[in-house]
Formats: C-alpha cells, sequence, structure tokens
C-alpha cells in the first residue's frame, strides 16, 4: 500500500463513524487538525503481531493499542476458537500486568470473547504472565490472553496470545487467526458482555502455580545451604511480587531482601527509566540493597514476570549483571547435571536454545549426549518443540535475552521458577565453596569460552521502520568480505532459507520458518547476526567470538582478548 497523506486522512476518517466511541473520535479530530506527524504515526499501518504478540503505544488509531485494535484481534480469534473447537464451548482464561489501562483493556478482550458465547476465566488482579501460560492447561482452556507489552517503556501495552498447549501463537494457527482479523470491520466486534459467561478467579489458581513452581524449580538444596544464601530481590513495579517472594519463602529462603521502593506495581514504573532488566541502570536499587546486606545474588524481573536479571559475585567479589547465554548455560547445565544425576539421560532428552543465542549450548548438549534443538527469535518457538515432540523430554532453554523456561510445565519463559532455580544454583555452589560466576568459568573451560555482545540500535516510528529495511537490504546486497579482517565464511539468510559457503561456493536450505535475519559466520570462529526487533523499534546485531580456554585460571586475559576482538568488530561493522 502506498502511503500517501490522503490514504492515512481516509483511514483516519473511519475512526470519526458512530463505531467509536465519541471521546475516540474527538482524539481523532483533534489530531486530523493539530498533529499531522501523530496521525501518520497511528495510521500508517496495522499494529502487527511480532515475536511476542502484538504490541504498540496505547493511543487512537490503527498502529496503536486501544480497545478497537484489541477488540477487532479479539474478535477474530473469537471468530477463529469457534470454527476451531465448534462441537464444544471455547474457553479462554485472561491475565493481566501492572501497566496503565492493563486492567480495563482485559476487561473489553473479556466482554468481546463472552459476546461470542465464549466462556471466559479472567484474573481479578495483576498476575505473571507464567501464571497465565500454567492456567491455559490447568483449566483445560483454548487459548489464553495476557495484557502486556512485556519490558517495554511505559508508554506501550499489548497482547500475548497463548494456544491450548500454553505456548504462544505459532504456525499454522497464528497466520489463520491473522487472515480471519484481517477480514474483519472495526464494526463487527461485538462488545456487549455476556457477564454470566465471565467467571473471576484467583487463589484456586494461585496455589496451584506456586506449588508446581517450587516442586520444578527445587533441587534439594539444603536447608543450611539456604539460609547462607543471602538474596535481593526487586519486582520493578510488575506483577512477580504476587508470586516470587511466596515462591522463595515456600522453598526455604529466609534471606530475601525486597526493594520496597519497587514493590508496589505501577504502570508509570516511577523509579527506573525503563523497566527492562536487561538494561543495568533497570537494577540500580536493588545493587545498593545488596550491597547493605552483602548478598550473594542480585535478581530483578520484567512487568510480566517472564524475564529476569541476575547479579551474582564475580572473582572481585563484585556483583555483575551476567547476560541471557551466561544464565542459560548455567541454568541447562544444572538442570542436566541433576537430570542425569537423579533420573540418567537416556537420549531422547533435548535442550534448545535460538539461531541468535550462544553455540556453546551445542557443545553443552554434545558433552551430556542430549540433543540441541535449535529455533527463531522467541520462546514460542521453544515451547512449539515440546508440542511438536511429545516422545522427548524437554530439559530446559533459554536465549540471549534474558529469561528462562524450566521443563514444559510453563510453556513461556518464567521468571518465577527460574527466579527459584537461581538462588538454588547460589546455595549448592555456596555450600561446595563454589560460586555460581566460578561455575560459568568452569564451563567456559569445558565447552569453549563463548563471549557475546548486543548492540541494538534504536529507530523509531515510520521512517525509523524503513530505515531498518533499508540496513537489512544494503547488508544482503552488499555481504561483508571481512569482519574486522576476519574472512566471513558462510552466510546464514532466514528470510531466503539459504546458506551460502563462500569458501566452496556451495549452497544449501535451512529448515526452519523464514524469518528476516542474516548471520554472517567468520573463519576465526566469530558469529556476527542482524534482524530488526519484533517487539521494539530496533534493529539488534549479535556477536559472538571464542576463544580456547585451558584452566579458569587464565580467564583474565582470554576474557580480555575476547572483549578487544568483540571492540574491533563492532568498529569495523560501525556499531560504536
Ligand atoms: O518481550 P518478551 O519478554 O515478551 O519476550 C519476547 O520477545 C523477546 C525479544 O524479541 P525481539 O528481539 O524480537 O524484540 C524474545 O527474545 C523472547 O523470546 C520473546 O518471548
Ligand atoms: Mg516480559
Amino acid at each position: 500500500m502506498q502511503i500517501t497523506e490522503s490514504s492515512i486522512k481516509t483511514r483516519a476518517e473511519e475512526w470519526l463513524t458512530p463505531t467509536f466511541d465519541t471521546t475516540t473520535q474527538e482524539e481523532i479530530q483533534n489530531l486530523l487538525k493539530n498533529n499531522p506527524e501523530e496521525l501518520k504515526e497511528s495510521f500508517y499501518k496495522d499494529l502487527e503481531f511480532g515475536t511476542g504478540g502484538m504490541r504498540g503505544i496505547m493511543g487512537p488509531g490503527t498502529n496503536r493499542i486501544n480497545k478497537y485494535t484489541l477488540g477487532k484481534s479479539t474478535q477474530g480469534l473469537s471468530n477463529y476458537l469457534l470454527k476451531q473447537f465448534s462441537s464444544v464451548q471455547p474457553k479462554a482464561v485472561i491475565a493481566y500486568d501492572c501497566r496503565n489501562n492493563s486492567d480495563t483493556l482485559a476487561q473489553t478482550v473479556a466482554d468481546v470473547f463472552s459476546a461470542n458465547g465464549i466462556k471466559v476465566y479472567l484474573f481479578s488482579s495483576l498476575r505473571p504472565t507464567p501464571e497465565l501460560s500454567f492456567a491455559v492447561k490447568e483449566l483445560g482452556c483454548h487459548c489464553g490472553i495476557v495484557l502486556t507489552a512485556s519490558h517495554n517503556p511505559p508508554e506501550y501495552n499489548g497482547y500475548k496470545v497463548y494456544w491450548e498447549d500454553g505456548g504462544q501463537l505459532v504456525p499454522p494457527q497464528d497466520n489463520e487467526i491473522i487472515t480471519e482479523i484481517n477480514g474483519l470491520k472495526y464494526a463487527d466486534i461485538k462488545f456487549e458482555a455476556n457477564a454470566e459467561l465471565i467467571q473471576k478467579i484467583d487463589t484456586e489458581i494461585d496455589t496451584v502455580f506456586i506449588e508446581q513452581s517450587v516442586q520444578h524449580g527445587s533441587f534439594a538444596a539444603t536447608q543450611e545451604a539456604k539460609d547462607n544464601t543471602t538474596i535481593v530481590f526487586t519486582s520493578l513495579h510488575g506483577t512477580s511480587i504476587t508470586a516470587v517472594p511466596e515462591t522463595l519463602s515456600k522453598a526455604g529462603y529466609k534471606n530475601v531482601h525486597i526493594v520496597k521502593e519497587q514493590e508496589k506495581p505501577d504502570g508509570n514504573f516511577p523509579t527506573v527509566k525503563s523497566p527492562n532488566p536487561e538494561e543495568p541502570e533497570a537494577l540500580t536499587m536493588a545493587m545498593e540493597l545488596a550491597k547493605k546486606v552483602n548478598a550473594d545474588i542480585v535478581i530483578g524481573t520484567d512487568p510480566d514476570c517472564d524475564r529476569l536479571g541476575i547479579a551474582v559475585r564475580n572473582h572481585d567479589n563484585e556483583l555483575q549483571l551476567l547476560n541471557g547465554n551466561q544464565t542459560m548455560i548455567v541454568m541447562t547445565w544444572f538442570l542436566l547435571e541433576h537430570y542425569k544425576n537423579k533420573v540418567g539421560i537416556k537420549g531422547n532428552e533435548f535442550i534448545a536454545s535460538t539461531i541468535v543465542s550462544t553455540p556453546m549450548m551445542k557443545n553443552m548438549a554434545e558433552a551430556y549426549g542430549v540433543e540441541y534443538k535449535e529455533v527463531l527469535t522467541g520462546f514460542k518457538w521453544i515451547a512449539k518443540l515440546i508440542k511438536d515432540f511429545p516422545e522427548q523430554k524437554f530439559i530446559g532453554g533459554g536465549e540471549e535475552s534474558f529469561g528462562f523456561m524450566v521443563g514444559d510445565f510453563v510453556r513461556d519463559k518464567d521468571a518465577v521458577t527460574s527466579t527459584l532455580l537461581a538462588c538454588e544454583i547460589v546455595a549448592f555452589a555456596k555450600a561446595k565453596g563454589s560460586s555460581f560466576y566460578n561455575t560459568l568459568l568452569e564451563l567456559y573451560a569445558k565447552h569453549g569460552f563463548y563471549k557475546e555482545n548486543l548492540v541494538s540500535l534504536v529507530k523509531k516510528g515510520m521512517d525509523g521502520a524503513a530505515e531498518i529495511k533499508q540496513i537489512m537490504i544494503d547488508l544482503r546486497n552488499n555481504p561483508p568480505k571481512l569482519i574486522n579482517e576476519e574472512k566471513v565464511v558462510l552466510i546464514e539468510d532466514y528470510q531466503t532459507s539459504k546458506v551460502k559457503n563462500i569458501q566452496d561456493a556451495t549452497e544449501h536450505t535451512i529448515d526452519i520458518p523464514k524469518s528476516n535475519v542474516l548471520i554472517f559466520y567468520t573463519e576465526a570462529g566469530s558469529k556476527i547476526a542482524a534482524r530488526p526487533s519484533g517487539t521494539e523499534p530496533k534493529i539488534k546485531f549479535y556477536i559472538s567470538v571464542q576463544e580456547h580456554l585451558d584452566t579458569v585460571s587464565n580467564f583474565s586475559i582470554v576474557h580480555q582478548q575476547l572483549e578487544d576482538r568483540i571492540g574491533a568488530i563492532k568498529k569495523d561493522l560501525k556499531l560504536t
């Protein structure tokens, strides 16, 4: 579609009709008169489903999160549910996070479902996303929704959609539902609730969820080890406050210090610039408290409590924030060790990660004799593996981005159970005179020392999106031959599903769904991936370099070499 001033105006004028309430109409009038830039941003496209559902800035317009865009999606979803499960009354469960408007938008979604004859379980107040994933299966629902924009800035909100297995929408349902939604007009949305079909839920699910979380996240650390573990936890004004402290307490952890200034849920996130534990500033208050109480571990979760940031004591006894790859490696190792000792590896087990994550997972899988499966970015793809390979045993999985999935009882990343798991690892290691951090270094020595770095370039709005598109086109048309003087030997293009071996000029096909991702491998073993984010206006560059580490005592020297190499790669690619 050609975007012109007049096509945007035509799209906006539909929102002046009686299908839309008077407040919305007034807001659109105002944009038409006074704010052409905002009008363009609000209407130049329809909001789309991305890596983790649909996300956008709140406000009126087709490219914004509001009761009409979410209403239309829910109407499409309702039509699809009624067709797919025609012999039963479909059931949906809805949760929401701490964000502004999440509660009222959740009510709208409940209203629309019920107006279509769908039975709805609606959490009576905010809950973590992993609890919703759990509730879908627990209540035998066909679908689940969380109103959240995860870790995005406060002006955002969104809509994560779960299917009957408890995982987020994946093919074939995703495209079929999108087709259904695209075929609708706003006037088709049924907003008139059937209150009889909406049932409030709370403690009955909380109790089982927390029980299961304690069970899946506990690995029999002794009470003494637990008592010797000092934890600082912050919910960053989000939903984790409803589940994490109780889970830790039920698992026997007593030295848990909660950042009081951040425990109250608040959609404005008043004490942080961004509620994303991936950004070190988000954990500033928690780090300060950790110094006071001499904590072993600091954990912070994002607003919907699926991702967690972990800082642990390094060799200089300083608290160091780990990245997603690092926590994934240690957590997966811990699960594998326990599984090996308790159950025994039979060979049908698998661990999983994504194409932009550390190659170290593959090495570790080989060492343990389990399978390593690799998918596109997004935990929904990891959850799909569990559904697609029911005869295999999923041990755990993660990715470059923060967050981890412990076993299969929750089908998304789960910061409740992962918080407990992280504490167990610290408790175990400390009891043995080691640490979480030291475990990581030992794993580097065993499975290869990989260092990763992520560069995200923020490019907002319609122009930003065009710029991101162009960067990917340029990289495709003129792929680098050398990166930091390392010869590029292999290029994977997930959009064309082609792998090009530069050295012998051969090509083969990639057997996973298409996605706009390019990965360059160099002769020195570096891996550089480029992909537009599917949740935020960003393009991401994932850099991974590696070296052999013969002994942990050489860590600092090799670490410096890797750090320098990453610096040089960034400079060469003009990412600094
Ligand atoms: O944002 P969340 O916590 O719901 O998480 C979702 O989005 C993240 C960022 O995706 P992108 O790189 O496309 O922005 C993904 O890493 C994650 O697997 C997905 O579940
Ligand atoms: Mg999240």
